[in-house]
C-alpha cells in the first residue's frame, strides 16, 4: 500500500487543519500510511506588515505547490480563502469537505458587543473585507492593521489597545476554541465572508489517479457548488485581498443564491448583489458583471490606484 506524503504549513490551523483530513480519511475507509512534510512558506515568514501589501494569497501555496509538482508531496490541505484563482497546469483542488461556518466572528474585550462598543472603539483586522463592512456599520471605528495566527490575535486582543478583533468562526472552530473565547458571529449580510471562507481546499496532482480516490471520500457537492459560484465570481472581478471584497453562496436542492459584495476601503460605498441560479459558474460571472457595471469597476480601480 501506498505511502502518502501530505504537504502542511507548519502553523497550528495549517497542521490542525491536516491531521484532521488524515482523520477523516481514515474514518472514511483510507488504509494508506500518511505522513506530514512541514512546510515553511513565504507568507509565514513574513509577520509584521499588512499582507495584501507584500504579495497576498498565494505567499501561503506556492511553495507546497512546488513540491507537489516535483512529487516531493502528494497532496495539500489548504483553506480556500488563500488559494489563488489560478493553480498551476498540472494540479487541481480534488477534494473540498463540507464547509464549516463561514461567517466572520466579532471578539470584543471587556464584555462590549458590537451595540455596546464606544464611539471611536479600536478594531484590529488584517482584512479590508472586514475594515471596509465593519466601518460601513459603524463609521465611527478606528479599524487598526493587526497581524500574525490566530493566536497571536487573540493574545493582542488584551495585551495590545484593541476594543475588539474580527476572525473566521471557521479558524477558532477548528482550533476548538469556540469555548475559549467570547465571540459575536456576525450575519453575512452585515459581514459578507470572504471568498471561500470555511470551506478547506485539497490540492493534488490532476494525473495521480489513486490520490484523487482517495480524497474522493471527503469530497462533498453542496460546498463545491458554493465554491465554484463564489471563485467564479472573485475571478471575474478579478479580486484579491487588495480590494474589499466578499462573496458568499449558499444552496438550496439544484439552486445558488450568491451575495457578491465591493466597497471602498473607507466602507462609505458599499455594492452588494444577491442572485440565485442553478448554474454556479454563470452565477458567478453574472453576480461580477452585475457589480461592475453597477459602479464597481470605478470602487476597484480606485482602490487599485
Ligand atoms: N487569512 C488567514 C486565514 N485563512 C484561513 C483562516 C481560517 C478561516 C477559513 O478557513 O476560512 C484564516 C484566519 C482568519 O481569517 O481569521
Amino acid at each position: 500500500m501506498r505511502k502518502i506524503i501530505v504537504g502542511s504549513r507548519r502553523s497550528q490551523l495549517a497542521m490542525t487543519q491536516t491531521k484532521w483530513v488524515i482523520d477523516q480519511l481514515k474514518k472514511a475507509g483510507a488504509q494508506n500510511e500518511f505522513e506530514i512534510k512541514e512546510i515553511v512558506t513565504k507568507g509565514d515568514q513574513i509577520v509584521d506588515v499588512q499582507l495584501s501589501k507584500v504579495g497576498g494569497k498565494g505567499l501561503f501555496v506556492k511553495e507546497i505547490q512546488q513540491q507537489m509538482l516535483a512529487g516531493d508531496i502528494d497532496f495539500a490541505v489548504h483553506s480556500m480563502k488563500d488559494v489563488p484563482a489560478e493553480l498551476p497546469e498540472e494540479l487541481y483542488i480534488s477534494c473540498m469537505p463540507k464547509r464549516v461556518d463561514a461567517r466572520d466572528v466579532l471578539i470584543c474585550e471587556n464584555g462590549y458587543t458590537l451595540e455596546t462598543l464606544p464611539e471611536g472603539a479600536v478594531i484590529g483586522t488584517s482584512s479590508l473585507r472586514r475594515g471596509a463592512q465593519m466601518l460601513a456599520a459603524r463609521p465611527d471605528f478606528d479599524i487598526q492593521w493587526i497581524r500574525g495566527n490566530i493566536d497571536t490575535r487573540l493574545k493582542k486582543l488584551e495585551t495590545e489597545n484593541f476594543n475588539a478583533i474580527l476572525l473566521a468562526k471557521a479558524g477558532l472552530e477548528r482550533m476548538g476554541w469556540t469555548d475559549r473565547v467570547d465571540f459575536e458571529a456576525l450575519d453575512a449580510d452585515m459581514m459578507v465572508p470572504a471568498v471561500g471562507q470555511g470551506v478547506l481546499a485539497i490540492e493534488s496532482r490532476k494525473d495521480d489517479a489513486e490520490v484523487t480516490a482517495i480524497l474522493q471520500l471527503l469530497h462533498d457537492d453542496v460546498t463545491a457548488k458554493a465554491a465554484t459560484a463564489e471563485r467564479t465570481f472573485l475571478k471575474a472581478i478579478e479580486g484579491s485581498c487588495h480590494v474589499p471584497v466578499g462573496g458568499y453562496a449558499t444552496v438550496d436542492g439544484d439552486n445558488v443564491t450568491l451575495t457578491g459584495l465591493i466597497a471602498s476601503v473607507d466602507g462609505k460605498e458599499v455594492l452588494r448583489v444577491t442572485k440565485t441560479s442553478s448554474d454556479a459558474v454563470a452565477l458567478g460571472k453574472d453576480v461580477a458583471d452585475d457589480l461592475l457595471g453597477r459602479g464597481g469597476r470605478e470602487i476597484l480601480a480606485s482602490v487599485n490606484a
